[in-house]
């Protein structure tokens, strides 16, 4: 039978090269193949299943995470596939995973922060998967505060070991996924001590279970932390909690590129900054901008084709009703969040530049650009993620009742990303650092020292602190140099206040403590001005493609200038922008969202995604929304019979108590 594609009208209107925008998507045409390829295969492989996550046991769905690695791992094999295309591979199989710690942070480490000999001993091992590791920092009583960690690792120069102890229940580690069942070692954060001495937290390569039976070695008690938030979602990982009891290792475990201890227990620190041992956080909020992308382009695929097949009101003489993406208010929910996922995309591409380019200077003993890194990692880790989580929520209630449903694939998409906001630093804490780096900057732009990179803009502060927006028609927000003026201006001014507001306070300390909710709030303006910057700067490049850059200029123009609507309190009260300017934004916002109607379709169809990577009945390619929801009800188990089981026992001698209770 014929397969009817219910919005091919909708793709019949798109002015743009849908084929063209999936290449800049992607990054690049051979990203898209790679990407094209391991997604079908994914789909195509029944092992690869998630449909019915929601309603399997923990412990059921363990073992499909189990199952799962296990088949990835045989068809990496099997199929010679690159360190890329396993990559994706475990992303398209789309189940948090103890893999994804293995491969995303204990490589990581190890690689940033072993020395040669080390990675030459770990690596091939942690390649060959014949060990299976984690990352486990975190304890029970402190997370954020790495410094406040109380494992120890006690060098007994006795025996040249560490021994590994938690000396209180709040020094139990917890949250390390991967730890509860399936690793064998960790990457243990723990605090060095030598002849008495406390040197601060340094990573440590521990051994947990045995590579025979996998049962946890002599002084190590291990397990899961228990049920997560959500059904199915991040329940599939194994986040774990570890005590050691005076666990002994060898001295060489520890990792030793930013410092040493030898073997007559003496503590050298060598000229790398010891922030290093924070490299692998750094490292991971990199790529966790560019995962924001892809949940919140997912959520909204899913809203946006579900809102143009979704129609009520508005019939007129018996015709069809209106479909809700024609509603303005749905546009004004939806299509900033579309340009948000655009706008991730390309920060979160800039950001790995970024990262490169700093791990490079590393190399090379060039430590001058690590502050901006970490502080740009991190904002920018925050910002997305706090939008994506509350973007998915939105194109939840986008889907009106049927978004609720688990089958929407938007709650399980919800429960998995939320964590984000939290894991690999809070998000809140996150911008106090970003804060912390902007107070710098500012009290040293008197000194000499020009402010580079992403503060460059801080150089013109005298400039931005009374500049006026240009801006006398709707149309002049379309031009990048007056977005970027307002957006700079807004970031300045809020930086320079809050310098101002810490000058009158004792101590730089109890000023940050007091100010701090208004830090964040700068720290956000000036993540935001970064996102803005990189959307204008990829729309300077050439982009080939029918339409493909006038669609992407007009969804640039969108986050920028919804940005503007929503933040207006700030541009208002620091003088960026005048009342009247505020609300030409909106005129000019209402005429963009035309500009985009007919092509937001094949805006998300750009995202390339699978129907099985998309896990969404209301997101489903052909958008046959109706019969397919109708066919999934009658999948769940409740169905399996006519009658429920618990009839007999609680229903009947209910009714038939109401029955007696009426006679009477
Ligand atoms: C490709 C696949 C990827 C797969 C990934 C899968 C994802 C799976 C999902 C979840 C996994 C989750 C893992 C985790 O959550 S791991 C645990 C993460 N924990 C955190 O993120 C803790 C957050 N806290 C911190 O990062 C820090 O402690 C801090 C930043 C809050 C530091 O606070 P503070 O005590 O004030 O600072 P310090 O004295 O320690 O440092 C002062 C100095 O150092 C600078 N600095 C801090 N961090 C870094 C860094 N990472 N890099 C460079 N520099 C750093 C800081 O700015 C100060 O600088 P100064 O002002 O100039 O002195
Ligand atoms: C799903 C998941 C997976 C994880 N995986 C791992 C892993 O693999 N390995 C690992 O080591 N850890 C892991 N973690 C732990 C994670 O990194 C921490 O939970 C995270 O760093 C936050 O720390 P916390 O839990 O101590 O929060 P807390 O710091 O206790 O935060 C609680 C509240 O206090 C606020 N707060 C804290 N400090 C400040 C401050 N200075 N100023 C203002 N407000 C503040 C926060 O904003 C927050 O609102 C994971 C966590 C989750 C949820």
């Amino acid at each position: 039978m014929e397969e009817i594609d219910h919005l091919g009208h909708e793709r019949s209107k798109i002015e743009f090269d849908v084929e063209a925008m999936k290449i800049v998507w992607a990054g690049s045409q051979r990203a898209l193949e790679v990407s094209d390829r391991i997604s079908r295969l994914v789909a195509s492989d029944p092992i690869f299943r998630k449909d019915d996550r929601t309603i399997l046991s923990r412990k059921e769905l363990f073992n499909t995470t189990l199952r799962k690695s296990a088949h990835a791992w045989k068809r990496i094999i099997e199929l010679r596939l690159t360190e890329e295309e396993a990559s994706r591979l475990r992303f398209y199989i789309d189940q948090p995973a103890f893999m994804d710690l293995h491969w995303g942070m204990f490589i990581p480490a190890i690689k940033g922060q072993g020395t040669e000999e080390q990675q030459k001993k770990w690596l091939p091992l942690a390649y060959k998967m014949q060990i299976i590791g984690c990352y486990a920092q975190t304890e029970l009583g402190h997370g954020s505060n790495v410094q406040g960690l109380e494992t120890t690792a006690t060098f007994d120069p006795k025996t040249d070991e560490f021994i590994l102890h938690s000396p209180t229940l709040t020094s139990s580690k917890w949250w390390p996924g991967g730890l509860g069942k399936a690793s064998t070692h960790a990457l243990i954060y723990s605090r060095l001590i030598t002849d008495g001495q406390d040197h601060g937290v340094h990573g440590f390569i521990v051994q947990l279970r045995s590579l025979d039976d996998h049962l946890p070695l002599p002084g190590i008690t291990i397990g899961d932390i228990g049920i997560k938030f959500g059904n199915g979602a991040y329940n599939s990982m194994d986040n774990g909690v570890l005590r050691f009891d005076h666990v002994r290792i060898p001295r060489d475990q520890m990792l030793m590129r930013v410092s040493q201890v030898t073997r007559e227990g003496k503590y050298l620190q060598s000229d790398v900054p010891r922030q290093l041992v924070y490299g692998t956080m750094v490292y991971v909020r990199q790529t966790i901008v560019s995962d924001a992308s892809c949940a919140l382009s997912r959520a909204v695929c899913i809203a946006t084709r579900y809102s143009a097949v979704r129609r009520q009101f508005g019939s007129q003489d018996g015709g069809p009703e209106t479909q809700v993406i024609d509603y303005k208010t749905q546009q004004n929910r939806l299509f900033p969040l579309l340009a948000s996922a655009y706008a991730y995309r390309f920060v979160g591409e800039w950001l790995k530049w970024l990262y490169t380019d700093v791990t490079q200077r590393l190399q090379a003993n060039d430590f001058s650009t690590l502050p901006e890194a970490h502080a740009c990692t991190a904002g920018l880790k925050s910002l997305t993620t706090s939008a994506t989580a509350d973007g998915i929520e939105e194109c939840r209630k986008l889907c009106g009742g049927h978004g609720y449903l688990c089958s929407s694939g938007l709650p399980e998409l919800f429960a998995v990303y939320i964590p984000a906001c939290t894991y690999e630093g809070d998000n809140i804490v996150l911008l106090l650092q970003v804060s912390r780096f902007l107070m710098k900057t500012v009290s040293q732009l008197g000194s000499g020292i020009k402010p580079v990179g992403t503060t460059a803009y801080m150089g013109q502060v005298e400039h931005l602190m009374q500049c006026h927006c240009d801006v006398q028609r709707a149309e002049d927000w379309l031009k990048p140099s007056v977005i970027l003026a307002a957006f700079q201006a807004r970031a300045a001014r809020m930086s320079v206040a809050c310098a101002q507001n810490l000058s009158k306070f004792s101590s730089q300390e109890e000023g940050f403590a007091e100010l701090s909710a208004d830090l964040v709030e700068a720290a956000v303006a000036h993540c935001q001005l970064i996102v803005v910057t990189k959307y204008i700067e990829k729309l300077q490049q050439a982009i080939p493609g029918k339409g493909v850059k006038e669609q992407l200029a007009a969804l640039c123009n969108i986050y920028a200038l919804s940005l503007i609507h929503k933040h207006q309190g700030d541009f208002l009260a620091n003088g960026c922008i005048t009342p009247k300017q505020a609300s030409l934004v909106n005129w000019q916002l209402r005429s963009l969202y035309a500009q985009v109607r007919p092509n937001v379709i094949g805006l998300v169809d750009a995202f390339n995604y699978t129907d099985h990577y998309l896990g969404s009945i209301l997101g489903r390619y052909d958008g046959n929304v109706y019969p397919k929801l109708y066919e999934e009800a009658w999948k769940d188990p409740l169905n399996d019979s006519v009658v429920p089981d618990g009839y007999h026992e609680f229903i009947r001698p209910m009714l038939k108590q109401q029955l007696r209770t009426a006679r009477l």
